[in-house]
């Protein structure tokens, strides 16, 4: 009897110790829960930052990247949140007054102040790469190169960045890091299937990476990397004097020889369009390393289009010298490269020309017959179909398709059955095509060797996971609490 009454004492005094632990039980789940959000919205906003200064022949850019800090080593995740063209023209413009080359980038950087965040500043790298028109400016006049740098670093040392220098970068290195940004941008590396290639058109320089079927026989044109577990070998190779600035003087050079009138004062251009008439200087021909036989001619000149753009294009071929290779193939001026081989991006100056020529998609054929129609449409009518366009990158428009079209089926040696391989294309998502976004990710090391350890599950789904846990096992709890109680219960009254 006095064991009964014990048991009905102690009963209800298990109601009140009940409450209070669902009470904690919920407050310790409402704690957990709130902790991982705060967690996760901390992770996501924690970015880190990088800057890349484009300085290339025509006119510099300057990129700004941004990735997740914590997630530093996952591809895909750097991608480009600002882009700001500096006024003006290269910094190898400057080679007479060096200490203004520092002073154009002043406006963009002062720009990159106010888009990066002030405590991220000390910590966030600029890069400056130099691409063709500075490798020229050092083959004519090492000591202005010299000074171009200097000004340039000078003024960016100044800022409240991190930075990393300034530096004329090889072209292997400009074809390779164009073929890893667009690789990375594709998330082709960490998808470990097949690459795209890489056909980048500057004005001065022109880069083609690639990976090829057939044996690379020339050391020069050889790059290795070991990505996310996997090795590639490249084929890549960068013409200097052959972007579409410096071909436009080579083939106007080359014109000079024998298509000047009696008096050499007229140069008649089939790569320009009927009634263009326009006064040139010499001096803007041949004062460059790239036009080496300098002919003896008046200063001035002017320049008239023809129209033509069959004979535009045999003027162009000409550019291209078939006549030597001591290896099994080539694509010109001896330069050993193997058979074009899957997929291309093509970029820069190659997407500019294609998408104001509408040529971005469709047949050679097409290309070939859309071009002579734009070719022989005479200069008024272009100038009135586009007021907006500068006349100086409207009259070009003409021999830069011709040479595009000469340079990938008559250089690279791609053909009418494999042209839909080739994609015109200026940024991939957010990011521009091009060599800055690889050089940073290399520079940064943000593209391990190997593949890092994969955790079984993103950090979100961990912790929803532990969370959904913690329930279960305390429901579980719960339940086996019940069911002592009742049972406990059911005893005691089979007992009474
Ligand atoms: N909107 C634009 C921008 C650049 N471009 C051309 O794209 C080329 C870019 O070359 P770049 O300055 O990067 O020269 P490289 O140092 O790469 O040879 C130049 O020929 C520019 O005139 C264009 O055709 N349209
Ligand atoms: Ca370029």
């Amino acid at each position: 009897m006095d064991e009964q009454r014990e048991v009905q004492v102690k009963n209800p005094c298990h109601r009140p110790v009940f409450l209070i632990l669902t009470a904690v039980i919920a407050a310790v789940i409402i704690t957990v829960v709130s902790i991982s959000v705060v967690q996760n919205k901390h992770i996501l906003q924690k970015y880190k930052y990088g800057i890349v200064l484009d300085a290339g022949s025509s006119h510099t850019s300057v990129y700004i990247y941004e990735w997740p800090a914590e997630k530093e080593n996952n591809t895909g995740m750097v991608r480009q949140t600002h882009t700001c063209h500096v006024k003006g023209k290269g910094i190898s413009s400057y080679s007479t007054i060096p200490e203004k080359a520092g002073m154009s980038l002043q406006e963009c950087m002062e720009e990159a102040k106010q888009k990066i965040p002030v405590a991220r500043h000390p910590e966030t790298p600029v890069y400056l790469g130099a691409t063709a028109g500075m490798r020229l400016l050092k083959m004519d006049n090492e000591d202005a190169s010299n000074k171009v740098l200097a000004s340039v670093t000078n003024s960016l040392k100044k800022y409240p960045f991190s930075f990393q220098g300034a530096r004329i970068i090889l072209g292997q290195e400009e074809g390779a890091f164009g073929w890893i940004t667009v690789n990375y941008l594709s998330d082709n590396f960490r998808k470990a299937m097949g690459t795209l290639g890489a056909l980048d058109l500057g004005g001065a320089s022109t880069q083609i990476t690639f990976i090829p079927k057939q044996e690379i026989e020339s050391q020069d044109n050889t790059i290795d990397f070991r990505l996310y577990g996997n090795d590639y070998h490249l084929y890549t190779h960068s013409f200097l004097c052959f972007g579409k600035d410096q071909v436009l003087r080579l083939s106007l050079a080359e014109k000079s020889r024998y298509t000047l009138d009696k008096n050499n004062s007229t140069l008649s251009d089939p790569c320009f369009h009927t009634g263009y008439n326009s006064s040139k200087k010499y001096m803007d021909v041949f004062d460059t390393p790239c036009v080496k036989e300098k002919s003896a001619l008046p200063k001035d000149f002017i320049h008239v289009g023809l129209g033509d753009w069959a004979e535009c294009q045999n003027s162009v071929k000409k550019v291209f010298d078939a006549s030597h290779c001591r290896y099994s193939t080539c694509s010109f001026d001896g330069v050993f490269q193997p058979s074009v081989e899957g997929k291309f991006g093509a970029f820069s100056a190659f997407y500019f020309v294609m998408d104001f020529l509408n040529l971005t998609s469709g047949t050679l054929e097409d290309a070939k017959l859309k071009m002579r129609r734009y070719c022989s449409t005479p200069w008024k009518d272009i100038v009135q179909r586009y007021p907006k366009i500068l006349e100086k990158y409207l009259s070009e428009y003409c021999f830069s398709g011709t040479y595009i079209l000469t340079l990938l089926e008559h250089g690279y040696k791609f053909t009418s059955n494999n042209w839909k391989d080739i994609q015109f294309i200026k940024k991939i998502g957010d990011s521009d095509a091009g060599w800055t976004l690889g050089y940073m990710l290399n520079l940064t090391n943000m593209i391990p060797a190997e593949a890092p350890d994969v955790p079984l599950m993103p950090h979100g789904g961990y912790v929803s996971f532990m969370v959904l846990f913690t329930l279960l096992v305390f429901l579980l709890f719960f339940l086996a609490f019940l069911y002592y109680r009742r049972s406990t219960r059911t005893a005691q009254k089979d007992i009474i």
